[in-house]
C-alpha cells in the first residue's frame, strides 16, 4: 500500500528545497505549485475561471496570466483571496488526486505532495503521514524577502495569508527546523528520509 506523506510549510520556509533533496533520493513528489502554474496556462481550466472571476485585467498585453498582478489583488485582500481559492483549489485538487492514483497503481511504497495550503485546505486528511518545514518569521521574511524581491510590507501579506506556521507545525506528525544552514536541513531529511524508508 502507497503512503500519503504530505509536506508543508509557509511561504519561503523551505519546502521546495526539502521536496528537491526527497526527489534526489527517489522518491516521488506531486508538487501542487506547479500543478497550479499549469492549470494556469493560457487554454488551461484555471486560466479560464481565472479571467471569469476577476476579467481580463490580470492578463498580461501577451495575453498570458499576470502573476504579479493577480499577487497584489490576492495577498492584498482576504475576499479576493477567497475567490482565487475558490477558483482554483477544486481543480488542484482534483490534479494533485490524479496524480497520487497514478503513482498508488505503479506501486510505489511513498509518495510526497508538497502543498502550501495542506492544512488550510484539508489534503491532510488524505496523507498517511504529515511533515512541516518551520522557520521563525525573521527568517521567513529575510529568505522570502531576498528570494522574490519584495518589499517587507508585499513579503509580510504573503506570509500573513497562510495559518501560522505554530500552528502547521503543532499539526504536524513531523516538524523539520529550518533555522539553520543547509547541512542542518539536509540532517534532518536524512532523519526524514529513514523514517520514510520504513513506512
Ligand atoms: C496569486 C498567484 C498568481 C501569485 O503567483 P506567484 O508566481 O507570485 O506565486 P506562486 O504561485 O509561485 O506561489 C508562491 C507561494 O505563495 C503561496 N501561495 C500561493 N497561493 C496561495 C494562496 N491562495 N493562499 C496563500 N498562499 C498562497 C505558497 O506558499 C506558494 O508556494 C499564485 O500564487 C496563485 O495562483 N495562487 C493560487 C494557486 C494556489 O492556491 N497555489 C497553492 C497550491 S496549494
Ligand atoms: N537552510 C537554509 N539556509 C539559507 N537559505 C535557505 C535555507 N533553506 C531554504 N533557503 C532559501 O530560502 C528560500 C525559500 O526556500 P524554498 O523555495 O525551498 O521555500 P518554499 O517553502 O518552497 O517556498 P514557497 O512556498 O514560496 O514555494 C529559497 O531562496 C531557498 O534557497
Amino acid at each position: 500500500m502507497t503512503k500519503v506523506v504530505g509536506l508543508t510549510g509557509g511561504i519561503a520556509s523551505g519546502k521546495s528545497t526539502v521536496s528537491k533533496m526527497l526527489s534526489q533520493v527517489g522518491f516521488p513528489i506531486v508538487d501542487a505549485d506547479l500543478v497550479a502554474h499549469r492549470l494556469q496556462q493560457p487554454g488551461q481550466p484555471g486560466f479560464e475561471r481565472l479571467v471569469d472571476h476577476f476579467g481580463r485585467g490580470i492578463l498580461t498585453v501577451g495575453g498570458e496570466l499576470d502573476r504579479s498582478r493577480l499577487g497584489q489583488l490576492a495577498f492584498g485582500d482576504p475576499v479576493a483571496r477567497d475567490e482565487l481559492n475558490q477558483a482554483m483549489q477544486p481543480l488542484i485538487r482534483e490534479e494533485i488526486m490524479a496524480q497520487v492514483a497514478n503513482f498508488k497503481r505503479t506501486g510505489v511504497p511513498v509518495v510526497v505532495i508538497d502543498v502550501p495550503l495542506l492544512f488550510e485546505q484539508h489534503y491532510d486528511d488524505d496523507c498517511d503521514l504529515t511533515v512541516v518545514v518551520t522557520v521563525d518569521r525573521a527568517h521567513q521574511l529575510q529568505r522570502l524577502q531576498q528570494r522574490n524581491g519584495y518589499d517587507r510590507v508585499t513579503a509580510l501579506a504573503r506570509i500573513d495569508a497562510q495559518l501560522p506556521l505554530t500552528v502547521k507545525a503543532a499539526r504536524a506528525d513531523i516538524v523539520i527546523d529550518n533555522n539553520g544552514d543547509y547541512h542542518q536541513l539536509q540532517k534532518q531529511v536524512a532523519q526524514l528520509v529513514k523514517r520514510l524508508h520504513q513506512a
